[in-house]
């Protein structure tokens, strides 16, 4: 458990923070620049003193401006990572990796470079790495000293598309591998929904909203600070089947109904988790004939709520054991005769995002 309650003041900005974090998985930190992510970032590292307020992990009291407590940051316990990935230039890879590991750990480090992708890069010098890769060694490096927190400022700022990809790739693999609780600035939805549990929104120096990143991808009232996120849920799912002649995966969800996306990348077996936007998903009572929609799914209607948008209705529905969110017309909603607990077929136009659940 990551307790903040801190006022600090730069200059003509003021952040004021009342947080607790569940100290599990991976947190972003999200918002618009100069919402106050990095300051905050800062603060829970130790890298600066807050005007006033407490920070409590995990039982231990690291600032209390009351008493005059600060624990200094090389005696919190915390891996933390930059955009600039900050390696010492005259040690190789490999120096850098085991600079603070408590002790040489070669099997550690191996684990570390191949969940990293930076094997062949161990005897390289920084200068001669690429900024995917000095990242990677920095994320690394900042692993292997055990920490009890893993803190990254805007992980994928600054690389190309390709790169920001693999990246992408790396830290979901690690995140799921390591038990080390990660929290993240972002300003990139994308890879929010890529590797992100819970979500800390911030606006203005102040916590907009915080929870799970499925809670809030279900309220509409967020969505215009969540700049290119749409409403949606999260759906944990089973690839069932590759059917490589047609680029298509048969997903299964957990009472067995089937969904038909295309190819993803996955293996037979594979558990994933699907992001289905709210606005991508339409209702029928009776199956339709004759359509280009493929995945039809029985559902239970949980909730019938209204939007900021005069007109528009957000159905909830539960399928499976699991939330599925649709967006339509409160029109449509009243010639369906929509009601709390009725069965209807949600019929599911796309999957926008997949990730390793
Ligand atoms: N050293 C400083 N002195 C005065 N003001 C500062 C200082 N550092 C940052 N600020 C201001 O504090 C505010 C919050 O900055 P911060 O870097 O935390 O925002 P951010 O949400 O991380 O933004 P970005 O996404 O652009 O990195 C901004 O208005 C910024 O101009």
């Amino acid at each position: 458990m990551f307790e903040l309650s801190l006022s600090h003041e730069q200059g003509a900005f003021r952040l004021d923070v009342d947080l607790a974090l569940n100290g599990r998985g991976v947190t972003a930190l999200f918002g618009p620049s100069g919402s106050g992510k990095t300051t905050l970032l800062r603060l829970m590292a130790g890298l600066d003193r807050p005007d006033t307020g407490r920070i409590v992990l995990d039982g231990q009291v690291l600032v209390d401006t009351r008493v005059g407590l600060f624990v200094p940051v090389h005696r919190r316990r915390l891996g933390v990572v930059f955009q600039e990935a900050r390696l010492f230039p005259h040690y190789s890879v490999r120096g850098n990796l085991c600079y603070g590991m408590p002790a040489r750990d070669e099997p550690a480090l191996q684990r570390m470079a191949r969940l990293l992708g930076i094997e062949p890069l161990l005897d390289r010098m920084p200068g001669r790495l690429s900024g995917g890769e000095a990242r990677r060694v920095a994320i690394g490096r900042a692993l292997l000293t055990r920490p009890r927190l893993l803190l990254l400022d805007e992980p994928l700022t600054g690389l190309d598309g390709d790169r920001k990809q693999e990246l992408l790739g790396y830290l979901a693999a690690l995140v799921r591998d390591i038990e080390i609780p990660v929290i993240f600035v972002s300003h990139d939805p994308q890879e929010l929904l890529a590797v992100a549990d819970d979500l800390v929104l911030m606006q203005h120096g102040q916590v907009r909203a915080s929870g799970p990143l499925d809670t809030l991808l279900a309220r509409p009232e967020l969505m215009p600070f969540l700049g290119g996120f749409d409403v949606s849920a999260m759906l944990r799912v089973v690839c069932h089947r590759v059917d490589p002649d047609r680029h298509l995966n048969e997903l299964r969800l957990a009472d067995g109904q089937r969904l038909e996306v295309p190819a993803l990348n996955v293996s037979p077996g594979a558990v994933l988790k699907i992001q289905i936007r709210a606005r991508d998903v339409a209702l029928a009572l009776t199956p339709p004939e004759q359509t280009s929609i493929r995945n039809v799914l029985g559902c239970r209607v949980t909730g019938l709520h209204h939007t900021s948008t005069p007109g528009v209705t957000l159905v909830a529905l539960a399928v499976g054991g699991q939330v599925l969110r649709a967006l339509i017309s409160t029109a449509s909603c009243e010639a369906l005769a929509l009601r709390e607990g009725q069965k209807v077929l949600a019929l599911v136009r796309a999957v926008s995002l997949a990730r390793p659940a």
